[in-house]
C-alpha cells in the first residue's frame, strides 16, 4: 500500500479558562472555552513517533492559562491572537497556529457577583502565521424568532412535497455566523457590539420569503455597515413551528389563527450562506477546519 500522510493539525481543544480581574474591589470576569491549534511540519511525529518537534497539547493548554494572566483578555480577538503568536514562537516546526475562542456572557450583581447570561455567546477564531494573522469573530446560539412577516411559498413541487404554501408563519433559528476582518487594527468590542446590533435590526426588519432571504440581507448588512468585513458566513437551523391542528376537538367556536404552535426540534432545516464582498482579499486558511459552514 502506498500512501502519505495528509493534512493534520493537534492542539488543546476546550481549555475552560475563567479570568477574574480584582485590581480594585470591583471584579470582573472573563470566561472562556479556548482551543488551540497548530499546523507545520509535524511529519516526523506521525511517521516515525518522534515528538522532538511536538509542543505537547498540555503545554498549549497552560499557555491559554497562562496568557488570561500575562496578556489579558480585553477582548477574545485580542487574547486570541496574543496566545497565537506566543505558540508560533514556542514551536519552531509550527508553520500556523490556530486559536478559537468561545466567551460566556456575565452580567453584574453587584461588586463580586454576577449572573451568567443565556444566549449568544461570543466567538474570535484567530490563525496566527510567521508573516500575519487572520481573525474571524462571530457568534453562536443567537435564538432568533419572528411571529409574523415570515412567508414561504412558489417552491418547486414534485411526487414527495406535501409541504403547505405558507402565508404567515414563524421564522426561527439559532443562528451561528462569522465574519473575517481585513485588518487586526479594529477595536473588537465596538466592532462585535455593532455587528450584533446590525445582525439583530436586520432579522426584525427584513419582510422574509425564505430564511435564505433573511441571511442574505443579514449579511449584505453587516458588509455595509463595516467596511473593514470581507465575508460573513451563516449557519441556520429553520426552527420549524407547527400550528397545531384544532379541527378535531370538540370545543365550541375553538380556533388557531396562527397562535399555537407546535415547536419541532427535528428534523430541521439547515441553511447555509456565504456573503462576499466584491474585490475582498483572499481569504488565506482563516477558514481552514472552522466548523459548521459550507
Ligand atoms: O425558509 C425556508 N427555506 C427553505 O428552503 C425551506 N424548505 C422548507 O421545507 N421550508 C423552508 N423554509
Amino acid at each position: 500500500m502506498s500512501s502519505h500522510l495528509g493534512f493534520n493539525q493537534y492542539g488543546k481543544a476546550e481549555s475552560r479558562v475563567v479570568r477574574i480581574v480584582r485590581d480594585t474591589a470591583v471584579h470582573e470576569i472573563h470566561d472562556l472555552n479556548v482551543s488551540t491549534a497548530l499546523r507545520g511540519d509535524f511529519a516526523d511525529a506521525h511517521t516515525r513517533g518522534d515528538q522532538a518537534a511536538v509542543l505537547p497539547t498540555d503545554s498549549q493548554k497552560n499557555t491559554a492559562f497562562a496568557y488570561a494572566k500575562i496578556h489579558g483578555v480585553a477582548s477574545p480577538e485580542d487574547y486570541a491572537l496574543a496566545l497565537g503568536r506566543r505558540l508560533l514562537e514556542a514551536c519552531p516546526a509550527a508553520r500556523q497556529a490556530q486559536v478559537e475562542v468561545e466567551q460566556y456572557a456575565w452580567d453584574r450583581l453587584g461588586d463580586h457577583s454576577f449572573v451568567r447570561r443565556g444566549g449568544a455567546v461570543r466567538t474570535a477564531v484567530v490563525t496566527v502565521d510567521r508573516d500575519g494573522a487572520q481573525v474571524l469573530s462571530g457568534v453562536q446560539e443567537l435564538v432568533l424568532m419572528n411571529s409574523t412577516d415570515s412567508e414561504f411559498k412558489g417552491f418547486l413541487r414534485d411526487e414527495f412535497t406535501t409541504l403547505p404554501e405558507a402565508d404567515d408563519r414563524i421564522l426561527a433559528t439559532s443562528l451561528v455566523a462569522r465574519w473575517q476582518h481585513t485588518s487586526t487594527d479594529v477595536d473588537w468590542n465596538a466592532s462585535y457590539d455593532s455587528a450584533l446590533t446590525t445582525l439583530l435590526r436586520t432579522f426584525a426588519d427584513t419582510y422574509s420569503r425564505a430564511l435564505q432571504e433573511t441571511l442574505h440581507a443579514m449579511g449584505c448588512a453587516l458588509l455595509d455597515a463595516q467596511p473593514s468585513l470581507a465575508e460573513v458566513r451563516f449557519s441556520a437551523p429553520n426552527k420549524h413551528h407547527f400550528l397545531v391542528d384544532f379541527s378535531g376537538f370538540r370545543v365550541d367556536g375553538l380556533t388557531n389563527d396562527g397562535e399555537v404552535f407546535v415547536a419541532a426540534d427535528r428534523p430541521y432545516g439547515l441553511i447555509e450562506a456565504q456573503v462576499v464582498r466584491d474585490g475582498a482579499p483572499p481569504e488565506g486558511d482563516a477558514w481552514l477546519a472552522v466548523p459548521g459552514f459550507c
